[in-house]
């Protein structure tokens, strides 16, 4: 079965991260990508800047994608403002697929993206909504301190979990050094600890996060069950770490 995966997120036009680099992710997996950007974006060495979508054309280019088929997952990355998470909410109302909702509010190199707060992403929970923070963005949502132990981290997942997301997929990346690398995965009143190799990674190699979250979309579109999905999703992170393509 080839997932129809829809793609809500910021364009980046060099594709390192946001909507190309989600597009390749789904395309690798073997989906069709339904590309809706949310925010237009410039993010270069010297120059940032973001346009948030019109509300309005979010609305249209994702009704007029449902009236040419099923959409099997959804992924949510840069979402600008409470308008346009409004919008795209109120069009997907009644979609019958998994959620991926990747918080990503700010770049990796710090700079805004978005204006949305905790407690929109927390309205955005179910349970076919998986959410993938990064240790920072777990502490953000939590209105708490960022994870600094894999203990911490299975915590932060355990309390995303209990405000109702399905599945939680706390990305590890950045534990202190020591802490060696580990993701981790909640579902169904479990944590389970994902351990990982830290790789040496090019500073163009950016949008990890994006890539998993889309990965992942893909997989769950496809039928895949949650805890295979993640794997298969960590693989082609590894895999883009490795060698720079999808
Ligand atoms: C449009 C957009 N979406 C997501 C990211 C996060 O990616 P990164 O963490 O690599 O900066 C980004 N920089 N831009």
């Amino acid at each position: 079965m080839r997932p129809r995966v829809l793609l809500l997120a910021g364009l980046e036009p060099t594709g390192r991260a946001g909507l190309l680099a989600d597009v390749a992710a789904v395309r690798a997996r073997g989906g069709d990508a339904v590309a809706v950007p949310t925010a237009q974006t410039a993010q270069g060495t010297h120059t940032f800047a973001v346009v948030p979508a019109a509300p309005r054309m979010l609305t249209a280019q994702v009704t007029a994608a449902r009236e040419w088929g099923p959409l099997h997952a959804v992924k949510w990355g840069v979402v600008p403002g409470p308008s346009q998470l409004a919008a795209a909410k109120a069009t997907l109302k009644g979609l019958d697929a998994w959620w991926v909702v990747d918080p990503v509010v700010r770049s990796s190199r710090g700079q805004p993206l978005s204006r949305l707060s905790p407690r929109h992403y927390l309205a955005l929970a179910g349970p076919r909504v998986v959410v993938t923070p990064n240790l920072e963005e777990a502490g953000w949502l939590l209105g708490r301190p960022a994870p600094a132990s894999v203990e911490d981290a299975q915590e932060a997942a355990e309390a995303l979990c209990q405000r109702g997301f399905g599945v939680v997929l706390v990305k590890g990346g950045h534990l202190p050094e020591g802490q060696g690398l580990a993701d981790v995965l909640g579902l169904e009143g479990r944590t389970l600890v994902m351990r990982g190799r830290r790789l040496k990674r090019p500073p163009e190699r950016r949008g990890t996060g994006c890539r998993l979250a889309s990965a992942l979309a893909a997989e769950l579109g496809r039928g895949t069950g949650p805890e295979a999905a993640v794997r298969a999703a960590r693989e082609h992170v590894t895999r883009y770490l490795r060698t720079g393509r999808d």
